[in-house]
């Protein structure tokens, strides 16, 4: 047998020839570069990439190697068009998002929307946000709230987007896709449950819960002690408290806020009922215009990716390479294509940074439908 070190040597010589080779490799892609410049031709070729990955793997002599050169030459692929897309935003060609940047945002003066009725989690965000006396409006569902936006009836809509027990609000990641508007802050509430009945009510006397589903679910653990209790799904948690106060019946009780309790003379016959102590909603603010600070730390999109295998992977490299830290993924159905996805990213960074613009460029050129929802 040879001895270890004797391998090693020669492992590292094979090694320093593999990196003479890549960076020989690494130097006529970038020559590559230069020609799609002049040429205007997309840096990203499937085509002779697939041809490229055919070619490999029909050198290597047994299966695994096939299996691992295709891999490499997948990962060597993948640089050289990053390094390319480097190249293009070093010329200042990058394709700059089309987002006014601003040095502060003025939201004095903001006619402001949100969904359900006085006292709902997100007039509480709202408040937070903009202050207590700002000129808003409440409307019936999420979508009435886009197309305030959209009909220049309002210039801010504030709208849940992810629950700390719960998890994402789904429909609202649908909304933003569906419609043009643009996120530009994001506000943290706590969310308190309590069960609020009649004055006269007692915790003995209920047997009918009336919330919003995401409220049902964050209280689900006390819900299923009480599986006698009839759960009801409404709009909102400040409409399910509005309701119990309006019908009068001692029987039916409503999870909501204390501030709904006081808006609404309902009386609390059980606090803390969220599953997690520290349940919280994050909000988000949109608007009609794409515009971000200067100072904006979060970006938020959406893109597309074919349906094979290791896509995600590939799109998900673009911020490792260009050291961009991922806070959020999410994905959701593309209706009409069963089984794909569309993918929602948070990462951290500005419009303005290099590293952002490359990152957004190489996803622009491989993915299908990138949208970028927000920087703040
Ligand atoms: C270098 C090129 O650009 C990209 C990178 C490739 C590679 O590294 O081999 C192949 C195709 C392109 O996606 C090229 O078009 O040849």
């Amino acid at each position: 047998m040879k001895d270890l070190l004797e391998i090693r040597e020669e492992i590292d010589r094979i090694d320093g020839q593999m990196i003479e080779l890549y960076e020989k490799r690494m130097e006529c892609t970038a020559q590559v570069a230069e020609y799609k410049i002049s040429t205007g031709k997309k840096i990203f070729d499937k085509e002779r990439e697939q041809a490229k990955l055919e070619k490999a793997e029909s050198l290597a002599s047994n299966t695994f190697n096939k299996r691992s050169v295709r891999e490499l030459f997948e990962h060597i692929m993948s640089m050289s068009r990053k390094r390319q897309y480097q190249i293009l935003t070093e010329q200042g060609l990058t394709k700059k998002p089309d987002f006014i940047c601003e040095d502060k945002l003025d939201f004095t003066k903001a006619r402001v929307v949100f969904q359900g009725v006085e006292g709902a989690y997100s007039e509480a965000a709202m408040k937070e946000f903009f202050g207590s006396d700002t000129d808003s409006f409440h409307v019936e569902t999420w979508r009435d709230a886009m197309e305030a936006i959209k009909n220049g009836e309002a210039d801010y809509a504030v709208l849940p987007i992810e629950n700390s027990s719960a998890g994402s609000v789904r429909e609202n990641y649908d909304l933003l896709v569906e419609y043009d508007h643009c996120i530009v802050g994001e506000q943290i509430i706590k969310i308190e449950h309590v069960l609020l009945g009649l004055p006269e009510a007692e915790l003995s006397d209920i047997d009918q819960v009336y919330s919003h589903p995401q409220a049902l679910m964050q209280c689900s653990k006390i819900l299923e002690e009480h599986r006698d209790w009839e759960k009801i799904s409404l709009k909102n948690t400040a409409v399910s408290a509005k309701k119990v106060k309006e019908d009068g019946k001692k029987n039916q009780a409503a999870i909501a806020s204390k501030l709904t309790a006081e808006l609404y003379g309902l009386k609390i016959l059980k606090e803390n009922l969220s599953n997690n102590a520290d349940n919280y909603t994050r909000f988000i603010i949109v608007t009609g215009k794409h515009v971000f600070e200067k100072d904006a730390k979060k970006v938020s999109i959406c893109f597309e990716i074919p349906h094979q295998s290791g896509s995600l992977y590939q799109m998900i490299s673009h911020f490792i390479f260009n050291g961009i830290n991922m806070t959020k993924i999410e994905s959701r159905p593309i209706q009409g294509k069963n089984w794909e996805y569309r993918f929602f990213i948070d990462i951290e960074g500005n419009l303005n940074d290099g590293a952002v613009q490359n990152a957004l460029n190489g996803l622009s050129e491989e993915t299908s439908k990138l949208k970028i929802l927000g920087n703040y």
